[in-house]
């Protein structure tokens, strides 16, 4: 399988505090990968340090064979990557649609300057952001919904909304941030499908997420965090026969 992304030696130090220490992996094509940790491993410093919200310490994280250490946040949506975060960012007073219309930037080409002149173009762009916002909205189910405010929504809907605009101008790699906290058994089953069903289509996806058995359900590799340290990688299966894991982690909950 080819690598899509290789985390090489990341270290991320507070002060004294060293959240990350010298994490290695990969995540290959059309992979799920999902990163584990019981609470304060370093899981959230990690996936920040991966998705160019903050500098490491030391390392470096290579996508697509060229390097995204050092990148500005908004040099990631054009290389085909987007991320949610763990705390919901949905702009509660606008519409379902226009949330997700959002997500279209990316793709389309107009700018200010042809904006103001109202170049055919624009009208094109737009039309084009409103397809394929129909699009991500009816694959998570919330077409029927588009004009509702996305405030109005439950936060289980909202969780899908987000998802439905993090994955709208077809990101090749999709970092999620818990993309399961908080939602009950039932959205936690369809953010799973939501998730396994565009990984068919050859996306990929990086996830940290504290929900044990889902983790288990959809993730095709899992690395696991503590202390900072990569304790664990590999299938569901060896992770969840490894002694260090279950000692560590899985050890406190039943999976
Ligand atoms: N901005 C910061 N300044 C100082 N220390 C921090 C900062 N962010 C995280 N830490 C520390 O780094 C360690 C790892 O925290 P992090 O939030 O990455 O863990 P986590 O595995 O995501 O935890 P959780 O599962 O509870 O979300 C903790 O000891 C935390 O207190």
């Amino acid at each position: 399988m080819t690598n899509l992304l290789e985390v090489k030696g990341l270290t991320k130090k507070f002060g004294g505090v060293t959240a990350v220490d010298n994490v290695s992996f990969q995540v290959g094509e059309g992979e799920i990968v999902a990163v584990i940790g019981p609470n304060g491993a370093g899981k959230t410093t990690l996936f920040n340090t991966i998705s160019c919200f903050m500098p490491p310490t030391s390392g470096e994280v290579i996508y697509q064979g060229n390097r995204l250490t050092g990148k500005k946040i908004y040099e990631l949506a054009p290389l085909k990557i987007s991320r949610t975060f763990q705390n919901l960012q949905i702009f509660r007073n606008m519409t379902v649609l226009e949330n997700a219309m959002m997500g279209a930037h990316v793709k389309l080409r107009t700018n200010v300057l042809s904006a103001g002149f109202r170049l055919p173009i624009v009208k094109k762009d737009e039309e084009q952001a409103y397809q394929l916002a129909l699009d991500a909205l009816e694959m998570v189910g919330l077409l029927h919904l588009m004009h509702e405010k996305a405030g109005q929504l439950s936060y289980g809907l909202q969780k899908q909304l987000e998802f439905a605009r993090a994955i709208m101008y077809e990101p090749t790699l999709v970092l999620l941030d818990e993309p399961m906290a908080g939602l009950n058994d039932a959205e936690t089953k369809k953010m799973s499908e939501y998730i396994v069903e565009y990984k068919k289509k050859g996306h990929s996806f990086l996830f940290v997420e504290h929900k044990m058995a889902t983790v288990m359900e959809i993730a095709d590799r899992i690395v696991v965090i503590d202390f900072g340290k990569k304790i664990a990688e590999g299938t569901p299966e060896d992770v969840q026969r490894n002694e260090k894991v279950i000692k560590a982690y899985l050890g406190e909950e039943a999976v």
